[in-house]
């Protein structure tokens, strides 16, 4: 059976910089799979080339079996996507931003109107759906990424870093929202900072490390009998973690 998204050598340079090397990784359907790693450790650019918004050097990306780069309408309609630095139509309302995506990706209209109506009270969006993008908080954009994502009704969620900046009365609301979409058949991949978070969202996790996957697997294997926390700095290191030392000038 195909996997929801399976990435096999994917690799990508800038300039000098090797940003990922060669990064293979297999979702299984139905799974919540969360990607942990540094800052710079190339899950951002991993995430964009497995769904088709960076093209890589080397290596493929297939969602439900679907090439990303050989059969992108097919592979798209089944992805839903929030990006890092997601780019808004700025003077446009939250509700008016789900209705022309909605429209542009094909749905009709009186479909979009009851899903953007059912988003943006699900994403606690009501008044935010009458403002303006350019005056949202970077939260509030953030959940009208998320709702983006969600409207054509995809198989898989690729969400990059969607709880950084959503206060946590939001970020319940997504979980119990992400889950409900993973106990209705959907799979999500997600990448974060927040080690409790993918512990308590994900069963299976990817710990990426200097462009490359260091530990892959579901969570129980990975972590073993520690916590994801101790499990990731033993496997990237944490040899700096006194450096209070070296910023003497600091101590009082
Ligand atoms: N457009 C770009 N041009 C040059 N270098 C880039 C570009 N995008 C990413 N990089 C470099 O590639 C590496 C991986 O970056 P990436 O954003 O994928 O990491 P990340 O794991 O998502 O980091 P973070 O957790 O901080 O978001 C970094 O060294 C970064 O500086």
């Amino acid at each position: 059976m195909e996997h929801a998204l399976e990435i096999q050598g994917l690799t990508k340079r800038f300039g000098d910089k090797v940003a990922v090397d060669g990064i293979g990784l297999a979702v299984p359907r139905g799974s919540f799979y969360g990607l942990v790693g540094q800052n710079g450790a190339g899950k951002t650019t991993t995430l964009a080339m497995a769904v088709g918004l960076l093209r890589p050097d080397a290596g493929s990306a297939r969602i439900f079996g679907a090439d990303v780069w050989a059969e992108p309408a097919k592979a798209k309609a089944l992805v839903g996507v929030l990006p890092d630095g997601l780019a808004m139509p700025e003077r446009l309302t939250g509700r008016e931003v789900l209705t022309y995506l909605g429209l542009l990706r094909g749905l009709p209209r009186d479909v979009v109107a009851a899903r953007a109506e059912e988003l943006l009270a699900v994403l606690e969006l009501d008044d935010a759906g009458r403002t303006l993008v350019i005056e949202y908080s970077t939260g509030m954009r953030k959940k009208i990424g998320l709702a983006t994502a969600l409207l054509h009704g995809p198989r898989l969620l690729v969400l990059d870093e969607p709880f950084e900046a959503v206060d946590p009365v939001s970020a319940a609301a997504i979980k119990t929202m992400l889950r409900g979409f993973v106990a209705a058949g959907g799979s999500i991949v997600l990448s974060s900072h927040v080690m409790a978070l993918v512990e308590q969202l994900c069963d299976h996790v990817a710990v990426v490390d200097r462009g490359k996957v260091v530990a892959a697997g579901p969570l129980d294997e990975v972590r073993g009998v520690r916590s994801l926390e101790e499990t990731f700095v033993g496997l990237v290191g944490g040899e700096r973690t006194n450096n209070l030392k070296e910023l003497s000038w600091l101590s009082r």
